[in-house]
């Protein structure tokens, strides 16, 4: 007879959480989960292998995976190298036309072709856009303070439907397009929230550096609704960058996201943990 010796026992774990996933699987199948992969999130390279081995086993078992990416830190290196200031209002950057070629270099040169990249080596078909391929986000001004920041206005979702039929992961760059034309910045969370809004997503994750949304006590909370993120916002508790990730999920939801979570991207494996286990992470936000 076989012993159970204590590596086995991993293995009869392993099996077991994987025999456990079933009904979580089966929730999932022909589900479209929009992933907002933040700049702060992203480490290094053996974090984002395992961050795209996540996605490429999310649309394995049939999942349609979309992924919306930051690279705030990103920007502000290249900034910082070639000397321009950079101001934020309310966590979102404000953008001349020096600081948008800058953004847009960086975000689709740079950040976008590697995280296609690792999910490419991964074995998935993973394709780069910015919203500017085939006029995917049309923006309008955001604030006038913040100059060419864009809020996302009409999405086409057809481009994204034809790659989920072929099979392709999707890993968009915040960038929108004026009216006229003109490139406008996107706040990565403003973006993914508005894709999965018009995608009338089953879930938008937004994956950060923090577990999830603190309150006072620097406790995460769980189980947020509308009503409670407004006080906490006014009480000065939600700040800085977490303004557009909460303004985002209340969006998001509004517009028929099922529900919208915060969690820490840089916990290993954190968005399958989220979708394909009982233990949720971060902080699950869902309408009132
Ligand atoms: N109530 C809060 N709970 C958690 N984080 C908060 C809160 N208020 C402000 N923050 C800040 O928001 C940051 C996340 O936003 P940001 O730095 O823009 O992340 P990302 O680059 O992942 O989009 C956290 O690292 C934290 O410093
Ligand atoms: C308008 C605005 O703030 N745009 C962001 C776009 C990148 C982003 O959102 O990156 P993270 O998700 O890593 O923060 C910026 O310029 O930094």
């Amino acid at each position: 007879m076989r012993k159970q010796t204590a590596m086995n026992r991993d293995w009869i774990a392993t099996a077991r959480t994987l025999s456990e996933a079933l009904p979580y699987l089966q929730r999932y199948e022909g589900a479209i989960v929009v992933v907002k992969f933040g700049g702060h999130a992203m480490g290094d390279d053996e974090a984002m292998e395992v961050f795209a081995r996540d996605i490429v086993l999310m649309r394995q078992v049939g999942v349609n995976p979309v992924i919306v990416h930051g690279g705030g830190p990103m920007i502000n290196e290249m900034l910082e190298r070639l000397e321009i200031k950079s101001d934020f209002v309310n966590g979102k950057r404000v953008t001349d036309q020096a600081t948008v070629e800058v953004v847009e270099m960086v975000l689709s040169g740079r950040v976008n072709k590697r995280i296609v990249q690792a999910i490419n080596d991964m074995g998935g078909k993973g394709v780069g856009l910015s919203g500017k391929d085939a006029r995917l986000m049309i923006c309008e001004p955001d604030d006038p303070e913040l100059g060419l920041v864009g809020t996302p206005v009409e999405i086409d979702t057809h481009i994204l439907h034809a790659m989920f039929k072929a099979d392709i992961i999707p890993v968009i760059a915040p960038l929108g397009m004026g009216r006229d034309g003109e490139t406008y910045n996107i706040n990565g969370d403003t973006a993914a929230g508005a894709v999965a809004g018009a995608l009338r997503a089953d879930r938008l994750l937004l994956l950060t550096d923090v577990a999830g949304v603190k309150n006072a006590d620097g406790e995460v909370v769980t189980e947020l609704r509308a009503a409670q993120i407004r006080q906490m916002t006014s009480d000065g508790v939600i700040a800085g960058g977490m303004i557009p990730k909460t303004e985002t999920a209340l969006d998001a939801i509004e517009r028929g996201v099922r529900a919208v979570v915060i969690l820490d991207g840089r916990a290993p494996n954190a968005t399958l943990l989220e979708l394909f286990t009982e233990h949720g992470a971060g902080s699950l936000i869902r309408a009132d």
